[in-house]
C-alpha cells in the first residue's frame, strides 16, 4: 500500500510520546556499573533524523550519556568496513542467542562462533578483529573515527564511566578469556576487552544516535554530513543484525510490538533504524530487567504505532512537508 505521512504528524507523535512518558518512574538505573547508578534518572530525550538530514527533538537530546551496548552496532559496522560482510558472518555470526547480553552460557552453547557482534562476546571478538591488529592505539582511533562518521560528530570518552566499568567488569574478563580458549579472539584478550570497555564508555547524545540510525536507514550515506560511511549493500545486513538481537532475550517482543529494528544500551539509550525512512533514538536511564530503557522503549513504540509504521508492513511510505 502507498502511504504518506507528514513531518508534522511525526513531530506530533514524538511530542505526545514525550509528554505521555516524561513522568513515568518505572525501571531502575543500571547499578552493576557504579557510574550509571548515579545518573539523573529523570533525563529523557527523543530524537528523530529524517533522510534529508532534518532532525526532530524533544527533551534532553543533547545530554551525553554512556553509549554502552549501542556501540556494538558501530563496531560491527567497522568490522564490515574493514573486512566485509562474509568475514563478520564467518568469524562472529549473525544469530540471536536468546540469552542475556553478558551470557557465558551462550558461549558454551555455540562453540564454533560467538553468535552475533551485538552481545558482549561477539562485540569483544569484533574489537579483537579491528585493524591494525596488535596496535591498540590505532584500533582505538579507528573505532572513534567510525563512530564519528556514523553519528556526524565525535563522541567523548566519559573517563569516570571508563574507570568505573574497568574496575568492575569481571564477567566480561571471563568472556574474553573464554573466547580465547575457543580460538575466537584475534588479538590480545585483555587489550580487546579494554577497547570494548572504552567504546562502551563513550558519551553520546540521542541526536547523534538518531543520525547514526538514519545513516543505516539511508544505505550508509550520513544524511547530515552527506558522507558515504559504508557500502550501500551492507545496510540490510546491519539492519538484520539489529533486528535479530537488538533487545537480547526480548527482541521478538520488541519487534512484534514496535515494528522497528533497534539496539539498546544499559546507559539508557535506544537507537532505531527504519530503512528508507528515518533513524530514531530515545534516552532515559531507568532500565528493565533485560537492560533496556523503559521510557525509551515506550516512546519509540508509541511513535511507531501512532504513525502506523512497521518494517514488516510492506507499505511504500513517503514523508512530506
Ligand atoms: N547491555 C549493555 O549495554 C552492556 C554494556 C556494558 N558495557 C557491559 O558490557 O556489561
Amino acid at each position: 500500500m502507498n502511504k504518506t505521512i507528514t513531518i508534522d504528524q511525526i513531530k506530533a507523535a514524538a511530542e505526545e510520546a514525550y509528554q505521555l512518558y516524561r513522568n513515568n518512574t518505572a525501571g531502575k538505573n543500571a547499578d552493576y556499573i557504579p557510574y550509571l547508578a548515579n545518573i539523573d534518572k529523570n533525563l529523557f530525550g527523543i530524537s528523530i533524523c529524517l533522510l534529508d538530514g532534518r532532525t526532530i527533538e524533544f527533551g534532553d537530546t543533547q545530554y551525553k550519556f554512556g553509549i554502552e551496548s549501542v556501540s556494538k552496532v558501530h563496531t560491527a559496522i567497522l568490522v564490515i568496513r574493514q573486512s566485509g560482510t562474509d568475514e563478520l558472518l564467518n568469524k562472529i555470526g549473525a544469530d540471536a542467542t536468546g540469552l542475556p547480553f553478558n551470557s557465558i552460557f551462550a558461549i558454551l552453547l555455540e562453540k564454533d562462533h560467538p553468535s552475533t557482534p551485538l552481545v558482549n562476546a561477539g562485540a569483544i571478538t569484533a574489537c579483537s578483529m579491528i585493524q591494525p591488529v596488535g596496535d591498540a592505539d590505532k584500533k582505538w582511533e579507528a573505532i572513534v573515527s567510525n563512530i564519528t562518521e556514523l553519528c556526524g560528530s565525535a563522541p567523548q570518552l566519559i573517563d569516570e564511566l571508563y574507570q568505573s566499568e574497568s574496575a568492575t567488569n569481571f564477567n566480561n574478563r571471563s568472556i574474553s578469556w573464554l573466547l580465547k580458549n575457543y580460538n575466537r579472539m584475534y588479538d590480545d584478550p585483555d587489550k580487546s576487552l579494554d577497547l570494548y570497555t572504552r567504546q562502551c564508555s563513550l558519551g553520546i547524545t540521542a541526536q547523534q544516535l538518531a543520525i547514526c540510525g538514519a545513516t543505516i536507514a539511508n544505505k550508509g550515506l550520513n544524511p547530515v554530513s552527506k558522507l558515504q560511511v559504508f557500502d550501500a549493500g551492507a545496510s540490510s545486513k546491519i539492519t538484520s543484525l539489529i533486528a535479530t538481537v537488538g533487545f537480547y532475550e526480548h527482541t521478538g517482543d520488541w519487534l512484534y510490538t514496535s515494528g522497528i529494528p533497534a539496539k539498546t544500551g544499559v546507559g539508557g539509550g535506544v537507537m532505531g533504524t527504519l530503512p528508507g525512512l528515518f533513524g530514531i533514538a530515545a534516552f532515559a536511564p531507568p532500565i528493565d530487567d533485560a537492560g533496556n530503557s523503559v521510557k525509551a522503549q515506550l516512546a519509540i513504540k508509541y511513535i511507531m504505532n501512532k504513525l502506523e509504521l512497521s518494517v514488516f508492513s510492506g507499505d511504500k511510505v513517503t514523508i512530506t512537508g
